[in-house]
């Protein structure tokens, strides 16, 4: 899919030179007698992508941004140039086979080598293989952007690529379409010195209350509601029904004034540094948002990287209590259960594809901000012929958001939740052109609409599991957001 057009990006850059490879693009999707996805990138002085996103903000733009600060990995893209949709048990090989065919007509020049370069497709799974007709996601949903920017590295070793995307037909008006990617490669040339490059101001650090949050009807007596639901999978394991089943609440939250989730990510990057901050937005108005503690895959020359991640408890407020709390955590027999459980799913579903996997025999702490996580990385070399969606299709759900075995307890989240999880515990991330990809699980989120949120937090439970502490956990969970949407201290 590489161009064998002559254009490079980097050294020709002019109008002219554009406006002459644009052509060439434009025959060359009259020879195929189809549309071409032309992808150019360019490397741009530094821009922080989440200060990008913001400047151009608008609730009803698609985008899509994830941030890891303790990788030094930002992304970000908007508008969709192209989009698919699937559903049902075959959303992944539908998705890997949109991808194959858009590449399989892709001109792509620029940023050789340069992480990040090329297109990239902007991808979210549902939890489930369906959704309803209402929900504001898809079960399964590609766009490629219109732009995209990313950062990868620090300091010097720091680099920023801009990508532009567009769709030539054999009838594209191609003057048009160069003075689009023209100002869009100057734009982003240009934001160097100004806000996209910029962090965002001091004060969101600490967070000034920026309006009021109040629950909505569905949350009263919703806590006693988890409790019990709680109580009867305890008794529904206890009686070999399932062995573990993670349930989850919903609580729902309005403000004052329109809820603005730049700011609520900025607050979550910066607090949960080891998280994948995030935004999806679909164009309507609604975005699912947060700060993930879990990779479901990394795919990067050939490499793959998972992890079992499960088991929480608090974070001590002093040395000594955090100290006691981890090794309390670590030592927990019903805890290292519950993570075993992920990890043996883990294994098991994906010796199939002949992945030798290597992992330690004991977790580790995994610990964030509010709470801290059991945790086993997994590491394997791709073979030949498995790719990225074979391995999440796999994967997904795992029992750190689903259960064991897998079907008996979707089912039991299926009877027992009584909201739509959408793509809460769903998977989301990007695949590129070159096989690399990665996924993160979409935890501790919110979908935010104008005034409201609906925040989501689970628990993992085991027949050792102690209802009102399940509660607390959640509790726990929800805090983090309300406080990045709402800055309470
Ligand atoms: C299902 C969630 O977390 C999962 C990931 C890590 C630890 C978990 C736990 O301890 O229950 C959960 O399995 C959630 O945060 O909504």
């Amino acid at each position: 899919m590489t161009s064998p057009l002559s254009v490079d990006p980097e050294t020709n850059q002019s109008p002219t030179a554009l406006l002459g490879f644009l052509k060439q693009c434009r025959e060359a999707a009259r020879r195929a007698r189809r549309a071409q996805l032309v992808s150019i990138t360019i490397r741009v002085p530094a821009l922080d992508p989440l200060a990008v996103l913001a400047t151009i903000y608008e609730a009803g733009e698609r985008h899509f941004y994830v941030e890891r600060p303790s990788e030094d990995l930002a992304i970000a893209g908007a508008e969709a140039v192209l989009e698919f949709n699937a559903s049902g048990p075959g959303r992944f090989a539908a998705v890997q086979d949109f991808v194959d065919q858009t590449l399989a007509a892709a001109i792509v020049v620029g940023g050789q080598g340069l992480p990040y370069s090329g297109p990239h497709f902007f991808t979210a799974f549902s939890f489930f293989n369906e959704v309803g007709p209402d929900e504001p996601f898809g079960s399964a949903s590609v766009f490629v952007p219109r732009w995209q920017v990313a950062t990868r590295g620090t300091g010097a070793a720091r680099s920023t690529v801009a990508v532009a995307n567009l769709v030539l037909a054999e009838d594209s008006d191609v003057e048009a379409a160069c003075e689009k990617v023209w100002r869009a490669h100057q734009r982003f040339k240009g934001l160097g010195g100004s806000i996209g490059s910029r962090l965002f101001p001091e004060h969101f650090r600490d967070g000034p209350p920026t309006s009021g949050s109040q629950e909505n009807g569905r949350s009263e007596g919703e806590g006693a509601l988890y409790v019990n639901a709680v109580r009867s999978a305890v008794e529904r394991i206890r009686a070999g029904e399932f062995q573990k089943i993670v349930l989850a609440r919903a609580k729902d939250l309005r403000a004052a004034e329109p809820l603005h989730p730049m700011e609520a990510l900025h607050r979550l990057r910066q607090r949960f540094e080891q998280c994948y901050a995030f935004s999806l937005a679909n164009g309507a108005g609604q975005s699912f948002i947060g700060a993930s503690p879990e990779r479901l895959l990394r795919v990067h020359g050939g490499l793959l990287q998972t992890e079992a991640l499960a088991g929480s408890a608090p974070r001590g407020k002093t040395p000594e209590e955090d100290f006691t709390l981890g090794e309390a955590l670590l030592g927990s027999e019903k805890q290292r259960h519950e993570q075993r459980l992920v990890l043996d799913a883990i294994v098991q579903s994906l010796s199939p594809l002949g992945l030798q996997l290597e992992f330690a025999q004991m977790p580790e702490l995994r610990r964030l901000d509010n709470v801290q996580h059991l945790h086993t990385p997994i590491r394997a070399a791709l073979p030949v012929g498995i790719r990225a969606l074979d391995v999440l299709s796999s994967l997904h759900p795992t029992p750190a958001v689903g259960g064991v075995p897998q079907a008996a307890a979707c089912a039991g989240i299926r009877a027992i939740e009584d909201f739509p999880r959408g793509l809460y515990a769903g998977a989301l991330g990007w695949v590129d052109g070159r096989g690399n990809a990665e996924f993160f699980v979409g935890l501790r989120p919110a979908l935010i609409d104008g005034e409201s949120a609906r925040l989501y937090a689970g628990a993992g439970i085991v027949g050792a599991s102690v209802p009102e502490e399940e509660l607390a956990e959640t509790e726990l969970k929800f805090a983090a957001m309300e406080h990045a949407l709402f800055a309470k201290s």
